[in-house]
């Protein structure tokens, strides 16, 4: 089978977050399943692309409104990645040296698909499916519909993956004259509260949409950011499957971004090596339990709790216990957790910034790896952890609640609270040291966190099977 995944990243090329390692792993695993993947995003201009060697596949032009541009197709030419990476130039416009945060996102991840869609029309065959990743591509389904010029394409089986539905995408209709012309009694299938919604859209005309976890999927029938109603609608083609992790990138026992290697039966000498780099590079006490956080500084992580929960904790666990952040994203929340490590003068340190090395180092390095998401469709940070024999303090939403077990239930592997909310999480974090100074208790903790297996194997196999039955 020919899966075209076509997305706005795709690890190692361009990674913002879990969009990025998600589309770097699944490919992969489906080839090794014997289908042919192909991954598609936009060329940007980062470390990947001067690093690497491709060639032009397709050269073309396209108007995007009242504007000309050319792009080309190049493809990498080692194929190291494990499945064909695309990559869609388009000089001024996806040019850029970062993913998203442009003033003109709309233009271009408008131009990006339309780009790939004349660069598909084009091909002597057709591929058996095409994957959309969120809203940066959410329009593809609608053009594949009702967009005159692609109508040899129609019957191309799409899938949509909503990663996160809190982001969808919207822009105006006075910007509809950048659509390539279409159908224009189907303009509905573009509408969602009174603007043009990419996510929307895709929910309503994919084949097949599927959530990153199961759980997720029911919270979406009721809390969805406004697509509640859209949702329960396409009820019959949603799916929910649990993302996987890429078992290979991530593995204390060969990553070679880490200090030390270690395995099950190195574990205690491992982390402890692990963890003492981090504390000397951090200015922390490594005989202290070591909480961390990894992720966008954004509320929907509960970013916003974090200043008051190490403030908190460190007031009334003075000397018991470490906090570590490694982050970016709202200015707010960065300027306060920057001003609680100026307050406190011992247990805590952030770095601002992303810094994918560094992530690494915390999940080995660290005790308990903190997550007080208020929404979280799957999560992959809890998984590392767990690979990496860090326990994950969670709040049980979406897909944290599908794969972490408070270790106060039989097989628990983690901590879990129900609030995101200071005191559910503080609560935790005397939870977690009471837990670090039973080593014994510990140790089982973890071993059965590492013991887990979250690859995509079982994932894989079941987007495959969602394939065969949209034939
Ligand atoms: N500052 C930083 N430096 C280095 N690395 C950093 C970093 N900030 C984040 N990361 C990394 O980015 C990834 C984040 O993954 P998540 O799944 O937690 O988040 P995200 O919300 O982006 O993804 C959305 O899509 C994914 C994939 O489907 C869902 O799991 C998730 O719930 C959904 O919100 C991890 O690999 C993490 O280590």
């Amino acid at each position: 089978m020919e899966i075209l995944h076509i997305s706005a990243e795709c690890y190692p090329v361009a990674k913002v977050g879990g969009l990025g390692d998600v589309v770097g792993a699944l490919p992969k695993y489906q080839h090794q399943l014997g289908n042919f993947a192909k991954v598609v995003i936009p060329a940007y201009r980062n470390k990947y692309y001067h690093t690497h060697e491709f060639d032009v596949v397709h050269q073309a032009g396209m108007w995007l409104g009242h504007n000309w541009y050319h792009f080309n197709v190049i493809k990498e030419r080692s194929n190291e990645l494990g499945f064909d990476l695309y990559l869609v130039d388009i000089p001024g416009l996806l040019d850029t040296p970062g993913v998203y945060g442009y003033p003109n996102d709309t233009e271009r991840f408008l131009a990006f698909q339309v780009a790939v869609l004349d660069w598909i029309n084009e091909w002597q065959h057709q591929p058996d499916v095409i994957h959309c990743h969120d809203h940066h591509t959410g329009l593809i389904p609608f053009l594949l519909n009702y967009g005159y010029k692609y109508e040899r394409l129609k019957s191309i089986p799409t899938a949509l993956t909503i990663h996160n539905a809190q982001y969808q995408g919207q822009f105006g209709w006075d910007k509809l004259y950048l659509i390539p012309s279409f159908d224009l009694w189907k303009s509905g299938m573009l509408d969602w509260g009174g603007a043009i919604n990419p996510l929307a859209s895709a929910i309503k005309c994919a084949w097949r949409v599927t959530t990153v976890s199961p759980g997720y999927l029911e919270e979406l029938y009721y809390n969805a950011n406004g697509l509640e109603a859209l949702i329960n609608q396409e009820r019959a083609k949603m799916v929910g499957i649990l993302n996987g992790i890429d078992n290979v990138v991530w593995d204390p026992a060969t990553d070679r971004m880490l200090p030390l290697n270690y395995d099950e039966d190195t574990i205690t000498a491992g982390k402890q090596t692990n963890k003492q780099h981090l504390c000397e590079r951090f200015g922390l006490d490594a005989s202290l339990p070591l909480i961390s956080f990894i992720g966008r500084l954004v509320g929907d992580k509960g970013a916003d709790l974090l200043p008051e929960i190490i403030g908190r904790s460190l007031h009334e666990l003075a000397g018991e216990v470490n906090f570590l952040v490694l982050g970016s994203g709202d200015p707010h929340i960065e300027w306060s957790l920057q001003q609680t490590r100026a307050v406190v003068s011992y247990g805590f340190n952030v770095h601002i910034g992303y810094d994918e090395s560094l992530s690494h180092q915390i999940y080995a390095g660290s005790d308990f790896l903190l997550m007080p998401s208020r929404v979280e469709p799957c999560g992959l940070n809890q998984m590392y952890a767990l690979r990496y024999g860090t326990v994950p303090v969670v709040r049980s939403t979406g897909g944290l609640k599908d794969t972490v077990i408070d270790f106060g239930d039989k097989d628990g592997v983690g901590i879990r609270f129900n609030q995101a909310s200071v005191w559910d999480v503080c609560y935790s974090v005397k939870r977690a040291i009471e837990l670090y100074r039973d080593s014994k208790h510990l140790d089982e903790v973890r071993l059965r966190g590492m013991n887990i297996d979250n690859s995509w194997d079982s994932s894989a196999q079941r987007y495959l099977e969602m394939y065969k039955s949209m034939k």
